[in-house]
């Protein structure tokens, strides 16, 4: 059967990041993609403009509804919003048999914020415990960790600090330093880095969203982490190398790049 894979995030009404980002890497990648949907966004290229959240019970029902007839085979979870979410939502992940890939998503590349600041303790308490793979990246791992990361040697002391909450496993994204995209991945024994060459390309929006979804999936089919997290950085490398414009700012990435002639 078909791997099923569920996310647990917002919608992005502008199709680049959240919920549409996750459903098309999906689609890409040969899985079943299913959504929770936390919030809805009215964002597009210039940021977000607005933000409502569903109702605790909304989401709670939208999880049983997906968990208890369809199955799922790895679970990714995205923007969240409040504590209250974030808590209802480890308390389903840490009773769902399936590995759990978790995005601590705070700001979106605008910087407007789409987590409650009230909410970190619960992601540190509560949230990252329950994770397979967290995959904070740098801004995250300050808001969640204190640690500050300005070079690639400091991404093993942001990696050790987050695995303090209890992932089994941390990628660090490296993304927002200049130079190579590094990102490293460790579980406490063993370190993988990951690095691709940097596009110098503004198109970028939904990265840590396409990211997170391609490891879910990847892990859906079976691949242990390393291996999972290796297909996924190749897949964004390539979605953010065929990023495009659309609207008046960050376009997003290319989703689909491996559809297109010639790829
Ligand atoms: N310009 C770039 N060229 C190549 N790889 C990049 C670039 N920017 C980010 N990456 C890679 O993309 C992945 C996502 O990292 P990033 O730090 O952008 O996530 P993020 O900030 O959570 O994204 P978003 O919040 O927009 O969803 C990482 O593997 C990172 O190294
Ligand atoms: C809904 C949503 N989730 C995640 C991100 C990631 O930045 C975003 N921009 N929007």
């Amino acid at each position: 059967m078909i791997p099923r894979v569920l996310t647990v995030a917002g919608s992005d009404s502008g199709g680049g990041a959240g919920i549409q980002a996750d459903l098309k890497t999906m689609l890409a990648l040969g899985v079943h993609g299913m959504s929770v949907i936390t919030a809805v966004t009215a964002q597009n290229s210039l940021g977000v403009q607005g933000a409502w959240e569903l109702p605790v019970e909304a989401v709670r029902a939208q999880y049983r509804s997906v968990v208890d007839d369809i199955g799922v085979q790895a679970v990714k979870t995205g923007m969240l919003a409040s504590a209250e979410l974030v808590e209802a939502v480890a308390e389903l992940i840490g009773a769902t048999d399936a590995p759990a890939v978790i995005d601590p998503v705070g700001v979106s590349k605008h910087g407007d914020s789409l987590l409650a600041s009230s909410a970190l303790e619960s992601v540190r308490t509560k949230l990252l415990p329950v994770a397979t793979v967290a995959t904070p990246n740098l801004d995250e791992v300050a808001q969640l960790t204190g640690v500050h990361v300005e070079s690639e040697e400091q991404l093993r002391q942001a990696a050790a600090a987050v695995l303090e909450y209890g992932p089994s496993w941390v990628l660090i994204k490296g993304g927002h330093l200049p130079g190579d995209a590094v990102d490293l991945l460790t579980d406490g024994a063993a370190e993988h880095w990951l690095r691709a060459p940097r596009h110098d390309n503004r198109h970028t929006h939904g990265t840590g969203c396409t990211l997170a979804s391609a490891i879910a999936s990847g892990l859906a089919k079976g691949l242990a982490v390393p291996e999972a997290v290796t297909a996924a950085k190749e897949y964004v490398t390539g979605a953010i190398e065929a990023g495009f414009a659309l609207g008046g700012g960050i376009g997003p990435v290319d989703h689909g790049w491996r559809f297109r002639d010639g790829a």
